[in-house]
């Protein structure tokens, strides 16, 4: 297996659903395929945060949402567990600032999609070094779906990465929504991330349904 093209990396970061079961109003199987009849193009499993699950139980919900992510075709990525995603043979492992290096998960995961959050433009040449494949780019709005988020820091940040020469793929996540989803995309971003724009929706396919033309009519208009 080789690493993933940048220009098909960046076709599978247009809208890029993450979610744990805290994040959930109805049971996640439903919501996740929901929100793949919605449309979205990358799923993250991050069981995350107060009232996440763990050993077993986090074990069998994250197998549970890889099948059906298998069953339409969609890419499965793991958050910070690089053992879990491992175990699972995912597709990919997503990590913050305060995981393992990403040298050593790379090193650890082979061609493997490795997604790196960034908030500078230190942050972004750092991932890109160290051999990720996209990086995360947030807060850009307001989010209650990060215990620990940092500052939110507007669509200017997308901008000014891109204005540096970070050419990698980039997703924007925090705060994302049909609403403010074409102006991240303006900025440069190839996609938009988001948690409970989706899943917290009484009608997750709806709501993806929403951002995937949010992104679609933007990217036409650039
Ligand atoms: C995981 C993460 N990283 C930066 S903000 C955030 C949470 C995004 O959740 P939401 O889309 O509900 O704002
Ligand atoms: C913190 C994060 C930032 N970006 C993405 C894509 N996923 C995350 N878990
Ligand atoms: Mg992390």
């Amino acid at each position: 297996m080789t690493r993933i093209a940048s220009d098909t990396m960046r076709e599978q970061l247009k809208v890029y659903f993450i979610m744990g079961s805290v994040n959930c109003a109805k049971p996640p199987a439903e919501v996740l395929a929901e929100a793949i009849a919605g449309g979205i193009t990358l799923f993250q499993f991050r069981e995350k945060g107060s009232g996440a699950l763990v050993g077993e139980q986090k074990y069998e919900l994250a197998k549970q949402l890889q099948h059906i992510c298998r069953e339409h075709g969609i890419p499965f990525i793991v958050n910070d567990d690089v053992e879990l995603a491992l175990a699972l043979d995912a597709d990919g492992v997503h990590i913050g600032q305060e995981d393992e290096d990403a040298r050593i998960v790379r090193a650890k995961i082979g061609d493997k999609i490795l997604g790196v959050s960034a908030h500078n433009l230190e942050e972004a040449r750092a991932a890109m070094d160290a051999g990720a494949d996209y990086i995360g780019v947030g807060p850009i709005y307001p989010t209650k779906s990060k215990e620990d988020a940092k500052k939110a820091q507007g669509p200017e940040i997308i901008r000014l990465l891109r204005r540096h020469g970070i050419a990698i793929p980039l997703v924007a996540i925090g705060g994302v929504t049909a609403d403010n989803a074409g102006e991240v995309i303006a900025a440069g971003a190839d996609g938009v991330s988001v948690i409970s724009a989706i899943a917290s929706a009484s009608s997750p396919e709806t709501a993806a349904r929403q951002l995937v033309r949010a992104v679609q009519s933007s990217k036409k208009g650039a």
